[in-house]
């Protein structure tokens, strides 16, 4: 069918009748329920650009001829890196990076698990042609997904195996002739309840130990699967106001627990079987890390670009761009900035292609930019919120401006140095959510966690960088000096 359309999406959706609960109900039809409407249609706004602008967001199977998103596109040149970055960046656009989910995510994750794909091999062939396979499948019918690594926060000082209800994560139950049963939690899900299938895989942060062989699953499974239940945190997207809910009003993406109660997952779905040795290495070995982190940082720009034109508003909005302070808090966003356009043009300009044809991105500058981003972006959420000052929570609502008794208090006591009280309370009231609404707060949240742990990542960071030239260097120094 080739890449699909906002309306398809949501007719897919529709008839898939996912197994979703929200505060404490069972939802009937996610594209209805208010917890969800809204995202699934900036989730179909994305799938319609694909088609408005074909030439950018679009390019030709090689396999069936069908025009299929550019997202999930191969590359085999720089210029294909490019394109790719370029189709990211046109849906970042549309949501101002507030879809951590938008499916280029873990479409590069099934692109590069699928082209790459020997690692699987080293246990069973057939696991190798099913991640191939899986990929074409998935660009083919322009498949969304969502993905969930995490084993629950039971007690993180014990391996899976040790735990005292070593069957709460989600484990192997039996291998039979025609695929797996398995049982128990995953965490976390974002998006599952608004996407058609779910990538298990193995998170790599935490390498697991040959007895939690068990737990060390790679498989996808269809979000409405017997079995599967997929439990949605409550939602944040309060009400369908645009003008009030600038950001969540469109871009609540869910986080689902997902539950696994003995589900079949017939073999030509698993990649990997029971093997924790594959399982640790299956974002490094198969690159996958490499085209997700280059797809999270062209993202990361266009929310910072966006980050950068709601510091400069403010400041214009109430005349407090002369101030020193003011301008060197704009100048740390503007550094972000052009530091992570820096590591996007070095990660492609110094793309190589790896051992399976793929041309990939330089990892070293795309694993500096993903471990730094998510210390600064915290701090990019805290300029804001000191930028605005009393005017990020004195911001009265679209209804108040409309009340024949107040509006024009508020529109004459809260204008700005050039705008009317309406004008400024709205842009005041998309900082606020951005930065500190119960979605602002996720967003910060999300981009200092969404990746792994950034300590521990931090960690495997510093042990893996190359030290000795820099060791010998200063040594070097100090001999000649004898
Ligand atoms: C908003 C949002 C959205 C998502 C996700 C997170 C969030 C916050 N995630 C989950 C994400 O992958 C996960 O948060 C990180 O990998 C960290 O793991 P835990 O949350 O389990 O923290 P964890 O429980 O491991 O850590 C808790 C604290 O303990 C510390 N700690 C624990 N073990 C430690 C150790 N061995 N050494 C040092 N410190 C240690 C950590 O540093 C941290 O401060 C996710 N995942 C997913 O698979 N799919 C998804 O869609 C999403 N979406
Ligand atoms: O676990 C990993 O090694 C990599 C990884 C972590 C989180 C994520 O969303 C994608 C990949």
């Amino acid at each position: 069918m080739g890449a699909k359309t906002g309306k398809q999406y949501i007719e897919r959706l529709k008839k898939a009748k996912n197994t979703v609960y929200v505060d404490g109900e069972k939802v009937e039809d996610v594209t209805e329920h208010k917890a969800f409407k809204n995202v699934v249609n900036s989730m179909a706004r994305l799938y319609d650009i694909q088609h408005e602008k074909k030439e950018k967001m679009l390019y030709t199977s090689p396999t069936t001829g069908d025009q299929v998103g550019m997202t999930f596109k191969h590359p085999t040149t720089i210029d294909d890196l490019i394109a790719r970055r370029e189709a990211t960046q046109e849906w970042a656009r549309s949501h101002a990076g507030m879809m951590g989910r938008s499916p280029d995510y873990l479409n590069a994750e099934v692109m590069a698990m699928g082209m790459n794909n020997s690692l699987f091999a080293e246990a069973d062939e057939r696991f190798a042609d099913n991640a191939r396979k899986y990929y074409e499948y998935a660009r083919e019918n322009d498949i969304s997904l969502t993905h969930t690594l995490i084993h629950p926060q039971v007690n993180r000082a014990k391996a899976e195996h040790e735990q005292k209800d070593a069957n709460v994560s989600l484990h192997l139950v039996e291998e039979n002739q025609d695929g797996i049963i398995v049982d128990g939690i995953r965490l976390l899900a974002t998006q599952a309840a608004i996407t058609d299938e779910t990538l298990v895989f193995p998170s790599t942060v935490k390498k697991a130990g040959e007895l939690d062989d068990p737990y060390s699953l790679a498989f996808v499974v269809e979000n409405n699967a017997e079995g599967v239940k997929m439990i949605s945190r409550e939602s944040w997207d309060y009400r369908d106001n645009k003008w009030d809910y600038p950001l969540s009003s469109q871009f609540e993406e869910g986080d689902a627990i997902v539950s696994f109660e003995n589900v079949f997952i017939p073999w030509e779905r698993v990649f990997v079987c029971g093997n924790s040795d594959i399982c640790n290495r299956t974002f490094g070995d198969t690159n996958a890390v490499v085209h997700m982190a280059h797809q999270v940082v062209s993202k990361a720009i266009i929310k910072t670009e966006f980050i950068l034109g709601v510091a400069l508003s403010i400041m214009e909005a109430i005349g407090i761009d002369q101030f020193q302070h003011v301008k060197d808090k704009g100048r740390d966003i503007m550094i972000t900035l052009e530091t992570m356009r820096s590591h996007i043009y070095r990660a492609e300009h110094n793309a190589k292609l790896d051992e399976s044809g793929m041309m990939t991105p330089d990892f070293a500058a795309l694993n500096a930019a993903r471990n730094w981003y998510p210390r600064i972006y915290p701090k990019l959420a805290e300029i804001i919120r000191v930028l605005a000052a009393s005017g990020l929570t004195g911001i009265p609502t679209q209804a108040d401006f409309e009340n024949e008794e107040i509006g024009d208090i508020l529109r004459r006591g809260l204008q700005g140095a050039h705008v009317d009280g309406y004008e400024r309370v709205q842009l005041f009231r998309l900082a606020w959510d951005l930065t500190a609404s119960a979605f602002g707060t996720r967003q910060s949240h999300y981009e200092y966690y969404f990746f792994g742990d950034p300590v521990r990542m931090g960690m495997t960071y510093f042990d893996t960088f190359e030290k000795e030239p820099y060791k010998n260097f200063v040594k070097d120094f100090l001999s000649d000096l004898k």
